[in-house]
Parts: structure tokens; C-alpha cells; sequence
């Protein structure tokens, strides 16, 4: 795949890079929190996606010959050049858990490391969490209406450009069962599967041939797909007649896939066909232009499909076109950092910090996560971000920390997990989160709120910073 090196950045990193270590500046260690604004689809929550990718990507960070070469036309001293030939990111990463349900404006991650090696990854962090975070919510939305359905990622060649290998991977941690993506499969241990195309059947001269000469070439996991003529009158009857011979081989047919017209009726009318025709065994499958709304209707239909293939609307993330994360600087060199906006809800929050998921003793959310100092164990009282009068009691509540370190000194700390693991933990830290947070239209808004501490500090630094202005 794509070669990742160092200069997968934006050109403004390095060229603050350089004044950095010019300016006696490339030891003053930073923390940076990585944030979003806007939940993406109108909806209640979003699903963290793309931490292990992060990871072993910065952890592997270096400048090649090539680059150093390329830097150099461009203008870069020797000296610093001489520094990146060096570079390896020796930071702290604290994250939240891949899968986890997140929300807008708490930070997901928090980075320390020297200012240079955290502005250096800001552009990568961003690219790969950003696009997998608003992928994974999209399948989330599709696994929560398809039921027992299976859910397979058809987007590859829909996808922007070579990004459909990392949707592949968020598809699946957002609860996809499967792709037919055979290189994100292989690299990401995912089940694979595939049908067939219209192509196929056009390419012989008549549809029967078609299906005979698949079922014999693949009989296992064999999927016939029936739309290319007539699927009731011709694609059913023919995928009928095959079923039948290759049960005299001791085979079975999987399934039928339809991927035109309405998906509603000519399920029931294939069901009831195949049914009449004792291959109650054989499942029907469907694609073409589904998103999480077309699925719920069809099954709102009782539409008898059992396995939707998804591509354009998951893997481009329709129609939102990229999660809006930001990164922001929370401290330098020791002291607190904010940035200043019209807008108080719009304030960055300085220092090193931990955010609180608050909970029933039953392990429920109550739709509400806090903010505070990374040195408060628990807090007593949250406060609105920005209005002022506005505030809850937490005594009674259970507060779950949710950033975890997973990163020492450049090294990673996370175990190994498979992609089915974290869409597990996904599904159940959706299970936590009432329902009317994941409904589709005006869900519940999860509440934000910031400790005292945490309050006095950032209101301090406005008024010091309104002063200098
Ligand atoms: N019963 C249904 N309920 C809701 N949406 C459906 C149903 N059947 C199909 N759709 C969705 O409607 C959209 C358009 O379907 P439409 O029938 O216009 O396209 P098509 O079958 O590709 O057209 P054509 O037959 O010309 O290729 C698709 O997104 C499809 O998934
Ligand atoms: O509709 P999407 O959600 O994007 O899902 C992927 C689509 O890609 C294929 O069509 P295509 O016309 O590319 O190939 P085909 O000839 O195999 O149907 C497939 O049949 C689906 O309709
Ligand atoms: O296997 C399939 O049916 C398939 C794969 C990619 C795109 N559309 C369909």
C-alpha cells in the first residue's frame, strides 16, 4: 500500500518545524487535543475509528533519502535537515478506545510529545481519524437498523481514490461482516466474499449457461445474480434449475442477488419462488444505492433479504463528506494554552485533561461526559461550557475515565485485537447509550460539561489573554 513517510504532512508543519529548531524551541514539549465539532449525519454520536493505523504509522515515522533530497530542493537549512534525517516520534499519546461511541467537542486524543515531532503528525492524525471515525458511524447507523442481516462493503471502486482501503477497515469496526475488498481483507484479517458481475452473465450467451458453468467453476459460497434480463420470469427460474443440479452434486446454492428495481417486491416474489421450489436454504442478498434509510425501510417492509451489499453511500460517507476533527494546542512548554473565539463554545480548553463518561451504577449512560484536569480522579459538579448559570451535580453518578494511554515514549501500548473485537466493544458501548440518542431523526444531544477546575483555569486564561489583545 501507500508508503508512508514523514512528509505525509502539510508543508506549514515543517516550515514551523524549522523555526522551531532554529529558535531554541524544539524541546518545549506540547500537548495537543484532538477534537471534533459536528456530529456527521444529523445523528446522536459518532464512532472513534483508527487508532491502531495511527499508531504504527507514527511509530514507524522517518524522513527517507528521497525526502531529505526533496526538503532540500525546497529549501530547508542543512541543520534541520540534518534533525529530520533523526526524527522519530518519542511522544505520549493518550486516546479514548478504538470503537467507542464519541461525541462532538471533548477531546478523543491527547498528544505530548516535543512541539516538533506533535506538529509534524498533526496532518496524519487527522487524515487517518478523521475519515475512518466518520466511515465507522456510517456502517454503525446501517448495523443498528440491519438487524441479524449480514452486511457486506461493496465500495471499493466507488471509494475516493485509494481511501476505500481504509473505509474497508472503519466499515468493519463500525459492524460490517465483511468485504469484497480482497487487499484491505487480506491486510486486516476480514472475512472476504464477492458474487458476480452483470458482465458475467452477459458475456455467455444465454443467463442459464452462466449460472451452470459459476456454480460448477465456484460451488462454494456460490451467489447468482438475477436482474441482468428478467428476474422473476428468467434470473429466479434459471438460478432455480441450478440449485436443483447442484444438489444432485451433493452442493448448495447460497444466494440470489437482486440489484435493481424495487428490492421490496422482488425479494418476496424470489422468496416465495425459491420456497415453492424447496430451497428455503437459499438466502436472498441486494444491493444498489442502499444507505442505513433504504435498509430500514426495506426491512420496515419485511423484505426477506438476508444480506445487503453497501458501496457508495458507506465508503464516501454520504452526505457528509469528511468529519470536521480538529487539532489543538492545550499546553506549551508548561504553561496553558487556549484560543480565543467570538464564540465561548468555540474557546479551545488549555492543559492536560480527562474526560468522564457519567453513568447509572448499571452501566448506562446518562448522556452526559465531562471534562476535567488529568489530575482530578472524579468531579463533583459539572458546568455548561458556556453558560455560566447552567450545572449538574455528579456525586451520585459513576464516572468512567475514557482516555487511556496508548502510547509511551513513540511506543505503542496497545494489545492486539482483531477488527471483530473492537466492533464488539462498538456494539456494546452502543448498548450503553439510550435509544434516543441513536435514532436517526433529532436524536438527543449528549450533554458536554467541564469541571470547576477546569472552568476557573480556561476563564482565567481568557481574561489574561483578552488583556495582551
Ligand atoms: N422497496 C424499496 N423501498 C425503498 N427503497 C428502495 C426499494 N427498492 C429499491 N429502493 C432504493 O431506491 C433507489 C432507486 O431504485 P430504482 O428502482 O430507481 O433504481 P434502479 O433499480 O437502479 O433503476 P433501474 O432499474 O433503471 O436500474 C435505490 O437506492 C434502491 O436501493
Ligand atoms: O450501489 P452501491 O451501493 O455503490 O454498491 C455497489 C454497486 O456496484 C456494483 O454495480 P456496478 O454497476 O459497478 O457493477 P455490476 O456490473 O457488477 O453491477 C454492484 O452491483 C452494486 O450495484
Ligand atoms: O461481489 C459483488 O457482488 C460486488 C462487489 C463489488 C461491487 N459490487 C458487487
Amino acid at each position: 500500500m501507500f508508503d508512508f513517510t514523514a512528509t505525509y504532512t502539510d508543508q506549514y508543519q515543517l516550515a514551523m518545524a524549522q523555526v522551531y529548531f532554529e529558535n531554541g524551541h524544539k524541546n518545549h514539549h506540547s500537548v495537543f487535543d484532538y477534537f471534533f465539532r459536528k456530529l456527521p449525519f444529523e445523528g446522536g454520536y459518532a464512532i472513534f475509528s483508527g487508532l491502531e493505523d495511527l499508531l504504527e504509522i507514527i511509530e514507524n515515522l522517518k524522513f527517507d533519502d528521497k525526502d531529505i533530497a526533496y526538503l532540500e530542493k525546497t529549501g530547508f537549512s542543512q541543520e534541520f535537515l540534518h534533525y529530520l534525517k533523526e526524527f522519530r516520534f518519542q511522544g505520549t499519546v493518550f486516546a479514548v478506545k478504538e470503537g467507542d461511541i464519541v461525541f462532538p467537542t471533548r477531546p478523543v486524543l491527547q498528544i505530548e510529545a516535543n512541539i516538533i515531532e506533535a506538529q509534524i503528525i498533526e496532518t496524519v492524525l487527522l487524515n487517518l481519524l478523521n475519515f475512518q471515525t466518520l466511515i465507522a458511524t456510517k456502517a454503525s447507523r446501517m448495523r443498528l437498523v440491519a438487524g441479524d442481516s449480514h452486511l457486506l462493503d461493496f465500495g471499493l471502486r466507488r471509494a475516493q481514490g485509494p481511501g476505500g482501503y481504509y473505509a474497508t477497515r472503519a466499515a468493519i469496526t463500525g459492524g460490517f461482516d465483511g468485504t469484497s475488498n480482497v487487499v484491505a481483507a487480506r491486510n486486516f484479517d476480514i472475512p472476504v466474499s464477492g458474487t458476480m458481475a452483470h458482465s458475467f452473465v452477459q458475456s455467455y450467451d444465454n443467463e442459464l449457461d452462466a449460472f451452470r458453468s459459476f456454480a460448477k467453476g465456484r460451488p462454494e459460497n456460490c451467489v447468482l445474480l438475477v436482474d441482468t434480463y428478467n428476474t422473476l420470469k428468467s434470473g429466479i427460474p434459471n438460478a432455480i434449475k441450478v440449485a436443483r443440479e447442484m444438489e444432485e452434486r451433493g452442493q448448495k446454492l447460497l444466494a440470489i442477488r437482486l440489484d435493481s428495481g424495487d428490492l421490496a417486491y422482488f425479494a418476496k416474489e424470489s422468496r416465495k419462488l425459491l420456497d415453492e421450489a424447496g430451497l428455503e436454504y437459499v438466502k436472498i442478498a441486494a444491493s444498489n444505492q442502499l444507505d442505513e434509510y433504504v435498509i430500514k425501510s426495506l426491512l420496515e417492509q419485511q423484505a426477506p433479504i438476508d444480506i445487503f451489499g453497501v458501496g457508495t453511500n458507506l465508503v464516501t460517507g454520504n452526505p457528509d463528506s469528511a468529519l470536521d476533527g480538529v487539532y489543538k494546542l492545550a499546553q506549551s512548554n508548561g504553561k496553558p494554552r487556549i484560543k480565543l473565539s467570538e464564540s465561548l463554545s468555540k474557546v479551545t480548553l488549555p492543559h492536560k485533561k480527562q474526560v468522564f463518561r457519567i453513568k447509572t451504577g448499571e452501566g448506562k449512560c446518562v448522556g452526559a461526559d465531562v471534562i476535567g484536569l488529568r489530575s482530578e480522579s472524579r468531579i463533583e459538579e459539572m458546568f455548561h461550557t458556556f453558560e455560566p448559570y447552567k450545572s449538574m451535580k455528579l456525586q451520585d453518578f459513576e464516572q468512567e475515565p475514557l482516555l487511556h494511554k496508548v502510547m509511551e515514549k513513540g511506543k505503542s501500548l496497545l494489545q492486539k485485537q482483531s477488527l471483530k473485537d473492537i466492533a464488539n466493544f462498538s456494539l456494546s458501548r452502543l448498548a450503553e447509550l439510550p435509544i434516543e440518542y441513536k435514532r436517526f431523526n433529532n436524536p438527543h444531544i449528549y450533554k458536554v460539561g467541564i469541571s470547576g477546575v477546569l472552568k476557573e483555569e480556561r476563564d482565567k486564561l481568557i481574561k489574561e489573554y483578552k488583556q495582551l489583545s
